[in-house]
């Protein structure tokens, strides 16, 4: 477990300062933009990154070279998906590690219900006490493989970040979806090229519309690139669909075809 308390400014200075001589690695200070972003959460955003600079390190979440650009390559990277995320959104974030990019927006998000899916245990516990200790009462963490854990789950947002290539990523993450939703894959300078490269495959998998689209402006630099591809109509088998889905059993999807928004936004 980590460890928190609850501080006021003069004594979260101080308790910094008594932490790293204690030898707690703590993340850099938070730059203007996280307030901006974080709003209210800025202070559990601050904590959130610290746990990544120790535990998430000790632990292997992360590098440790990524301590010294946690908020521009983590904390605001990822929080900035929330342009993209309708209000009151269930959202499952798939192969979430050490909750990138699901806390960094349920810390931008309350009214978002975000599920973090991790199958190692190691990190589901890492999880469980960061979500614990952060006070997010709305994450919940998930131990599985996507595939496992498809057909009990309704999302109406699948999101990804750094977890396989798009073709795979998108045969793990769209059959999560409900009709319409969108999976919002984070992908660096690659996004265009996997995208074109993944066409035939997301049609297969019953995609009706996909984009690459950037967010974050006078948030972070470089923007955040994000793959977004649009389920169509999924179709659940009503009665023994849902006792297959208790069996860990497949939805199935069909495609809107001519009359539907088929094809690229
Ligand atoms: C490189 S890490 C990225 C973690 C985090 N998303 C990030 O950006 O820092 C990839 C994560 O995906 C998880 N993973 C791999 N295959 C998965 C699957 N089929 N379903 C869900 N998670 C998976 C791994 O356990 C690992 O935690």
């Amino acid at each position: 477990m980590f460890h928190v308390e609850h501080q006021s400014a003069d004594e979260e200075g101080r308790g910094r300062r008594a932490e790293r001589a204690a030898g707690a690695e703590r993340a850099p200070e938070a730059p203007a933009s996280a307030a901006r972003l974080f709003g209210d959460n800025l202070d559990k955003a601050v904590r959130y990154a610290d746990i990544l600079a120790d535990a998430g390190v000790r632990r292997g979440l992360i590098g440790p070279r990524e301590v010294e650009r946690l908020w521009e390559r983590h904390l605001l990277n990822c929080g900035v998906l929330a342009e993209l995320v309708a209000e009151g959104a269930i959202v499952h974030d798939v192969g979430s590690g050490g909750g990138l990019p699901g806390i960094p927006l349920a810390l931008v998000r309350p009214d978002l219900r975000i599920t973090l899916v991790e199958p190692l245990l190691r990190r589901t516990t890492f999880l469980d006490e960061a979500v614990r200790e952060l006070g997010l009462g709305n994450v919940t963490v998930l131990r599985g493989r996507a595939e496992e854990v498809r057909g009990s789950i309704e999302s109406d947002v699948v999101t990804a970040r750094a977890v396989a290539p798009l073709s795979k990523l998108a045969g793990w993450g769209l059959p999560l979806l409900r009709s319409g939703g969108e999976m919002l894959a984070l992908k660096g300078d690659s996004a265009a090229a996997e995208l074109q490269e993944s066409e035939a495959d997301l049609r297969k998998l019953g995609a009706v519309a996909w984009d690459v689209v950037q967010v974050g402006e006078g948030i972070v630099e470089p923007l955040t690139t994000v793959v977004r591809v649009r389920m169509g109509d999924v179709v659940r088998p009503a009665s023994k669909g849902a006792r297959k889905s208790a069996r860990g059993g497949r939805a199935t999807t069909k495609s809107t075809g001519r009359n539907g928004r088929s094809g690229r936004r």
